[in-house]
């Protein structure tokens, strides 16, 4: 009942055209017993009544006037029948539009924490199939309920008008049938749970085949993919199938009550037409109604698979109606501020889950400061610098810009302070020149121009075969690795924020476009405090200062002269790193 009470909330603008189809189907079904009405009139009075023949020519316009009745109402519910589903139509449509919007935004406004949990399979499942089973049932199904339960009632007071006696002959089943249905929508709900939750996993594989089809393709592992896609389809239909033969199971018994509707008409009706209780017409008028009484109960099985489903969907999507991101934006800047940016950190802790990643860490960075962090992989370099932008909270400890802690600044303001490049580089599909301005749309084509310069980008740009306006495919399909890299720096650059965060930004770029980068980054023409993860020495080594992070704890922290000088974990990678080099000028040497 709750999903029922928010789906009326929703409903909010269109209720009052949602209310005016739900009476103009109660309308319209209970004008259904009217042409049954009319058709016994013509029978008693000019087909089987006492005097026919004689009301044949004496009241031949009664009988012109009723068979134009019966014209008139059908046309007139045909009518009505039309402009009712236009308004369940509009105002599902409306519903469905707004309820969308709502969603999407809910999920934009969603921490990583949720992304991190969550399937994008899942979630597409929710945003588009759920949602049309919603819409589906508030034109439809909630429509089909409403007429059925109409029909049936304008029938049975239209019987009990005409003969209790008969009327309560044909009623008998009645409650048969709605013990049958009531066991079988007990049977079926949970599989229709179950149904959805496979669809789900079904649009998971396929998603995930689909966007990862580079790696499925360099292992050679299409088969292995097609027999994953194979199970959960498998799975997917299995659970369709059962849940269509439960109805099977149930069905038999509902369709033999509903013809039993037509022997028992037969025969209490016959046997009260023989006795004179009943007229022809009246008989006529049970005969052509005892669809109406039937049909409700034969539909009674599709009506409740619909709702199993509709409610298995909405419940799907009041999750995410519900869901409260842990990390919101409580505090409303009206002018957004340019920080200094200092950062500090004092005793962080996180934890992701009940795994520590990062152990009472400590530092500071000055405004203008250029940071390199290194460590082993996995130390947790990316979640020290995710917890800048509040990507997470800290579980310990505080991490402040410019003195403040990070939770109490608006989260907007702050992550409009923050330009980031981050390790998996996504491109969206759009053109090279909408990607790197797509922190600011406004950004002038120069702009754009001189930020790919800075990122080493601008040659490699201008030598595709539309330049600037290339279109790349999804997430930056058609340009290499490094190529990727500098058109996310670029964009981090162009935004011109106070802090700068680049983590692993020129790991897949040659070391003459990496000193290039240097270059940029020093001369950067606005004010700007940089964090760099790094994993080469070369870029390191132009660093204010290195932080070395291992296992969550920041274990050596200097200059790269004071880091030689401690020989420690800076040291030895300085060591195996120029070693490397040493040994390929060597092994050249001996060529
Ligand atoms: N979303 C997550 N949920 C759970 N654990 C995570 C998550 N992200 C990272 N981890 C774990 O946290 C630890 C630190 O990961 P992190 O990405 O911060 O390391 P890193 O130092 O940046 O590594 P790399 O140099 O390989 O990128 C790893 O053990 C990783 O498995």
């Amino acid at each position: 009942m709750f999903e029922l009470k928010w789906l009326w909330q929703n409903l909010e603008g269109n209720r009052a055209r949602y209310i005016l189809a739900l009476c103009l189907s109660v309308v319209g079904s209970s004008l259904t017993i009217v042409n049954p009405y009319l058709s016994q009139r013509i029978v008693d009075t000019f087909i089987a009544g006492d005097n026919a023949v004689q009301n044949l020519t004496d009241k031949r316009g009664l009988l012109i006037a009723l068979c134009l009745g019966m014209i008139g109402f059908s046309l007139l519910r045909t009518g009505l029948a039309y402009f009712t589903t236009m308004q369940y139509e509009r105002s599902s449509q409306n519903m469905l539009y707004r309820i969308r919007i709502y969603l999407y935004n809910k999920i934009q406004g969603q921490d990583r924490e949720y992304y991190d949990h969550n399937r994008t399979g899942d979630l597409m499942t929710k945003m588009t199939g759920d949602l049309d089973m919603v819409r589906h049932s508030m034109a439809w199904i909630f429509k089909t309920i409403i007429e059925s339960f109409t029909i049936f009632a304008a029938a049975v007071i239209y019987f009990f008008s005409i003969d209790t006696g008969l009327t309560l002959w044909m009623l008998t089943l009645s409650p048969l049938i709605f013990v049958v249905a009531y066991i079988f929508a007990k049977h079926v709900r949970p599989m229709y749970v179950d149904l959805r939750e496979r669809l789900s996993q079904l649009n998971t594989t396929t998603q995930e085949n689909i966007s990862g089809n580079r790696v499925v393709k360099a292992f050679a592992r299409e088969a292995y993919e097609i027999e994953k896609f194979t199970e959960k389809n498998v799975n997917y239909s299995t659970a369709n199938k059962k849940a269509a033969l439960v109805w099977l199971d149930y069905f038999p018994y509902l369709e033999t009550f509903a013809q039993a509707f037509n022997v028992i008409l037969m025969l209490a009706g016959g046997l009260y037409l023989m006795e004179g209780r009943i007229t022809f017409g009246e008989f006529a008028a049970f005969s052509s109604l005892v669809w109406a009484v039937s049909n409700p109960m034969r539909n009674i099985g599709i009506i409740i698979n619909d709702i199993q489903r509709f409610f298995a969907s909405l419940t799907k999507i009041v999750e995410i109606y519900y869901a409260r991101p842990a990390i919101v934006n409580e505090h409303q800047a009206t002018t957004k501020r340019r920080y200094e940016g200092r950062l500090t950190f004092e005793h962080v802790t996180f934890k992701y889950d009940s795994a520590t990643v990062l152990d009472d860490v400590s530092f500071t960075v000055e405004p203008g400061e250029t940071i390199a962090i290194m460590g082993s992989t996995g130390a947790g370099k990316t979640t020290l610098i995710n917890l800048i932008p509040r990507f997470y909270d800290v579980s310990g400890g505080r991490v402040l810009v410019d003195g403040i802690d990070v939770r109490e600044l608006e989260l907007d303001e702050l992550r409009g302070n923050i330009g980031m490049a981050t390790q998996d580089v996504l491109l969206f599909s759009d053109t090279i020149d909408g990607n790197i301005a797509y922190g600011d749309p406004e950004l002038p084509e120069e702009e754009v121009v001189a930020y790919a310069g800075l990122a080493a980008a601008h040659d490699f740009i201008v030598k595709m075969p539309e330049g600037y306006d290339t279109v790349v495919g999804e997430r930056g399909v058609g340009l290499s690795g490094g190529q990727k890299q500098r058109i996310a720096l670029a964009r981090a650059l162009a935004v011109h924020r106070s802090i700068l965060i680049l983590d692993d930004t020129t790991s897949a770029v040659d070391l003459e476009t990496e000193e290039h980068i240097q270059n940029s980054l020093r001369g950067l023409d606005y004010p700007c405090t940089k964090l760099i993860i790094a994993q080469r020495v070369s870029t390191t080594a132009e660093a204010d200062r290195i932080l070395i992070l291992d296992n969550g704890r920041l274990i050596e922290e200097g200059t790269h002269a004071e880091l030689l000088a401690k020989r420690g974990y800076y040291y030895d990678v300085f060591m195996l790193q120029n070693e490397g080099i040493g040994r390929q000028v060597m092994a050249h040497g001996q060529k």
